[in-house]
């Protein structure tokens, strides 16, 4: 038997299910949500609209979205304890203290435990809202500083920055955090979604599926690829060096972090914007070199392109971010809060027709065998 079953590992093109969230073309390099490009959204919407349509299917009427956005800020609350818990955990990767505070907050808030539509819609609007703020707090609370209130006046986007700096950000700060979160949001069965599934599959709740999706996403080879970018560009520190730094990772046949991906044979269309605010923002900051050495990995991997390895959206957002002034460690938990909507949708789809999901291991180990007692081994 194990000679005629076909293995898929890392279930490569494998299909499980069907989706109507986001649609990747990985030869063409395209990807729509809901039908609509990721390039019209990126320049035309907001996180809290695409956040809406992720969840509803549909692109909000102005009243709707405005009931949406009252829902979001209406959620922007945090139970005392997570204070706590953050302080108790403050000197932790921020990755993991976002995950322990969302595992808290499973304990800490009743309507955690309701499984159904309506309460993982209840409950992903909740989180998308505390998301941002617990990472905006544990910054403060790791520096010494008392966590900044959300300011109702401010959209999700640029009241995350309000909370994380504690001044109020430029609409260009503010338009490119947004239009960050509108390209992490949503990205069919990747990992940490995939994992989210597993987790629903078993009819736990949607706060316990986040906790997987946050300790998934955190790998370099997914969401942990952005922090690995960055410390690639410092280490390569001009543009001259980039060739021969490349060159070495690949005699010893390491990745070089930001390219390849499991669907994109094409550029990933999310990289675009990521470039272009790089390019724009380091010209403006007068640090040019920044973006110079990301184009010189470019192109010292062009000889490896023959895979169709291309850089992915993780490639250029850390340059941005690293002008912003953000510290290094923040680069995952802030693909987390672009990416919360995504996974609630992908939780809900899973729910709406669940199933186990459980795949099989050929075996491969010792054949049946005897016993030995310990004084005999
Ligand atoms: C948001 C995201 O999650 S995007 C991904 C972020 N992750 C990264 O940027 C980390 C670097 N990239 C990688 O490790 C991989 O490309 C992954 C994990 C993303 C995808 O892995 P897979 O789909 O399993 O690709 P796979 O490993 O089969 O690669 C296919 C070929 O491309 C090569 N390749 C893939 N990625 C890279 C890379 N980053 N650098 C150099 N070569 C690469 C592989 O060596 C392999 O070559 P081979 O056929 O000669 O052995
Ligand atoms: O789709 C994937 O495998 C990884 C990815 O790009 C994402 O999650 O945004």
């Amino acid at each position: 038997m194990s000679d005629t079953v076909k293995i898929n590992r890392g279930l490569k093109g494998i299909y499980f299910e069907r989706s109507g969230v986001s649609h990747i073309d990985g030869a063409a390099g395209t990807l729509t949500y809901r039908g609509y490009s990721i390039h019209d959204l990126a320049t035309h919407s907001t996180f809290e609209e695409v956040a809406y349509l992720l969840i509803y299917g549909e692109l909000p009427t102005a009243e709707e979205l405005a009931a949406f956005s009252a829902r979001l800020k209406a959620a922007r609350t945090l139970p005392n304890e997570i204070h706590a818990i953050i302080a108790a955990t403050k000197d932790g990767h921020p990755m993991d203290v976002l995950r322990t505070a969302v595992s808290a907050l499973a304990a800490l808030e009743p309507t955690s435990q309701q499984v159904g539509e309506q309460a993982f819609i209840e409950n992903g609007i909740r989180l998308t809202a505390q998301v941002p703020m617990i990472v905006a707090a544990h910054e403060a609370i790791r520096n010494g500083r008392t966590p900044v209130a959300p300011d109702p006046a401010l959209d999700h986007a640029a009241n995350w920055l309000w909370m994380l700096k504690g001044e109020k950000p430029s609409a260009e700060a503010a338009r490119l955090a947004d239009v960050d979160f509108i390209l992490h949001a949503e990205h069919g069965s990747n990992a940490s979604s995939f994992a989210a599934r597993v987790t629903v599959g078993t009819e736990a709740n949607l706060h316990g599926a986040i906790v997987t999706a946050l300790s998934t996403l955190a790998g370099p080879a997914h969401g942990g690829a952005a922090e690995d970018v960055m410390k690639m560009v410092q280490e390569i520190g001009s543009p001259e060096n980039a060739a021969a730094y490349v060159k070495a990772k690949r005699a010893n046949r390491e990745p070089v972090t930001g390219f390849g991906h499991r669907v994109y044979r094409a550029e990933d269309p999310r990289a675009r914007h990521m470039r272009d605010g790089v390019k724009a923002l380091s010209e403006e900051m007068g640090q040019p070199e920044w973006y110079e050495i990301l184009q010189a990995v470019v192109e010292a991997m062009k000889p490896y392109a023959r895979h169709g390895l291309n850089v992915n959206v993780d490639f250029y957002s850390g340059v941005i971010y690293q002008l912003h002034g953000i510290p290094m460690d923040l680069y995952v938990p802030i693909f987390a809060i672009g990416r919360v909507p995504g996974w609630v949708i992908q939780c809900i789809e899973q729910q709406r027709q669940n199933i186990l999901l459980r795949p099989l291991t050929l075996y491969n180990g010792p054949e049946e065998r005897p016993y030995t007692p310990i004084e005999n081994r």
